[in-house]
C-alpha cells in the first residue's frame, strides 16, 4: 500500500466549503485503487488564524509543508478580516515562493454541457503557462508621502532564468500538445521587460524549430481569447498577464466555478501545490451552491502529477459526465447544490469500478 501524504489548506471563504467535500472524492477513488492512500494534513491556515495568531501560517508551517507529497488548497483570501496583500502574501504567495513553485498551469477548454458565453466556443481546449515566481508580482518598490504628495513605486522583476525555464516549460508543454506556443507580450508599452520577455521567447524558440510561435501584445490577445479560442495551444504570460489571462479562460469555459490550477515544483525539492483558479467567492459562501469542479479538476491534476493517471482520467471523466447529465451548480445555469454534485461524482465512480 503506498502512502501519499497530502497537505491540506482550505483556506477562506468556499475553500472551507468545497474542500472537505472533495476529499471525500478522493478517498473514493483510492478505496477504488486498492493500493494507495491519502493521508491528510489539514491545516486550519486562513485570516481567521490571521486574527488569532496575527500571521497567516505558523512559523515551522512552511517545513510542514515540505515534508509531505503535495499541498491541496482551496482559496485564500478575506477582505472584511484581512487586507488582501496581506493574507495572500501570508500564504497563498507564500507558499508558491517557498516551495519554488515556479510554474503554474490553468488548462481552460470548452466542456460540453457547459454553455460558454461564446457564441462559437469550436471546441477550444488551450493551457496558459504562467510563471509564477517573479514579475510583476514584487515586493520590490515603496510607498513615500502622503496626501496630494503621495508616491507609489512597484518594480516588476524579469529574470533570464525564471523567463527562460517558463518560456521552455511551454515550449515542452506543446511538443505533447498541438505544437503552437503563443507569448504573451506588452513591448509596445512597457519597455525593459517585455522586450526582454520578447528576445528570451525568440532564443528559446530558435531551439525548437519543430513548434509554430507567435506574440501577442496582451490586450489584443485577451479579445483573440473571445473572437478565435480554438486557434490557442500553449500560451505562456508573465505572473500578472497569466493571472488575468486565466480568468479569462474561465470565463469563456462558462464559470470560473470549474477552472483548475497547479503550482509546480521543477526542482523535486518541494511539493506541488494544487488549487482552483477561484477565489474564496465572499458573495456565495454559505449557501451551499459553490461548484466543487474546479476543485476537482485540480485534485485530477494532483493525481496526474503524483503518478496516479488512470484516477486522474477517471475522475476527469465523471466530471464531465456530471455535467452532460445537467447535475450542475447554478454558475453554470443548474439547479444542484454543492453536495449534489459530489455525491453523483462519487457515485459515478463506483459505478465505473463494478
Ligand atoms: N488563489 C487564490 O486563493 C485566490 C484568492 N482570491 C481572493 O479571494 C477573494 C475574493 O476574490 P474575487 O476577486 O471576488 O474572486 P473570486 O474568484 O473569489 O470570485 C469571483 C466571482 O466568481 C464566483 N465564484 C468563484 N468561485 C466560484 C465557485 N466555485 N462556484 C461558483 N461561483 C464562484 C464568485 O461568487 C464571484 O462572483 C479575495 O480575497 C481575493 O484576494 C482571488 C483569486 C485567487
Ligand atoms: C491571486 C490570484 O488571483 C491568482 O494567483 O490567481
Ligand atoms: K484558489
Ligand atoms: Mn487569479
Amino acid at each position: 500500500m503506498s502512502k501519499i501524504k497530502i497537505s491540506v489548506i482550505p483556506g477562506d471563504g468556499i475553500g472551507q466549503e468545497v474542500v472537505p467535500e472533495t476529499l471525500k472524492v478522493l478517498d473514493t477513488l483510492a478505496e477504488i485503487h486498492g493500493g494507495v492512500s491519502f493521508q491528510y494534513e489539514t491545516h486550519p491556515w486562513s485570516c481567521e488564524y490571521y486574527l488569532e495568531h496575527g500571521i497567516m501560517m505558523p512559523t515551522d508551517g512552511m517545513a510542514r509543508l515540505h515534508q509531505t507529497d503535495a499541498i491541496y488548497l482551496g482559496a485564500v483570501g478575506n477582505p472584511k478580516l484581512v487586507p488582501d496583500h496581506v493574507s495572500l502574501w501570508g500564504l497563498l504567495i507564500k507558499i508558491r515562493r517557498e516551495c519554488e513553485q515556479v510554474i503554474n498551469i490553468r488548462p481552460a477548454q470548452y466542456i460540453e454541457g457547459v454553455t460558454s458565453p461564446l457564441a462559437e466556443p469550436n471546441n477550444f481546449d488551450f493551457i496558459v503557462v504562467r510563471e509564477n515566481s517573479e514579475g510583476e508580482y514584487s515586493e520590490v518598490g515603496g510607498r513615500i508621502h502622503s496626501g496630494e504628495d503621495a508616491i507609489a513605486i512597484q518594480n516588476a522583476v524579469f529574470t533570464r532564468k525564471a523567463t527562460e525555464r517558463t518560456i521552455r516549460y511551454a515550449f515542452e508543454l506543446a511538443q505533447k500538445r498541438k505544437g503552437r506556443v503563443t507569448s504573451a507580450t506588452k513591448s509596445n508599452g512597457i519597455v525593459h521587460s517585455m522586450p526582454f520577455w520578447d528576445e528570451v521567447f525568440q532564443e528559446v524558440a530558435n531551439t525548437y524549430p519543430e513548434i509554430e510561435t507567435e506574440s501577442n501584445h496582451i490586450d489584443a490577445l485577451a479579445a483573440f481569447f473571445v473572437s478565435k479560442p480554438q486557434h490557442f495551444d500553449v500560451v505562456v504570460a508573465s505572473n500578472l498577464f497569466g493571472d488575468i489571462l486565466t480568468d479569462l479562460g474561465a470565463a469563456i469555459m462558462g464559470s470560473i466555478g470549474i477552472a483548475p490550477a497547479a503550482n509546480i515544483n521543477l526542482n523535486g525539492k518541494y511539493p506541488s501545490m494544487f488549487e482552483p483558479v477561484h477565489g474564496s467567492a465572499p458573495d456565495i459562501i454559505g449557501k451551499g451552491i459553490a461548484n466543487p469542479i474546479g476543485q476537482l479538476w485540480t485534485a485530477k491534476m494532483m493525481l496526474d502529477h503524483l503518478g496516479f493517471e488512470e484516477l486522474g482520467s477517471m475522475l476527469f471523466r465523471a466530471i464531465k459526465e456530471t455535467i452532460g447529465e445537467g447535475i450542475k451548480t447554478r454558475d453554470l445555469g443548474g439547479s444542484a447544490n454543492m453536495k449534489e454534485v459530489i455525491d453523483h461524482i462519487i457515485g459515478k465512480l463506483r459505478l465505473y469500478s463494478k
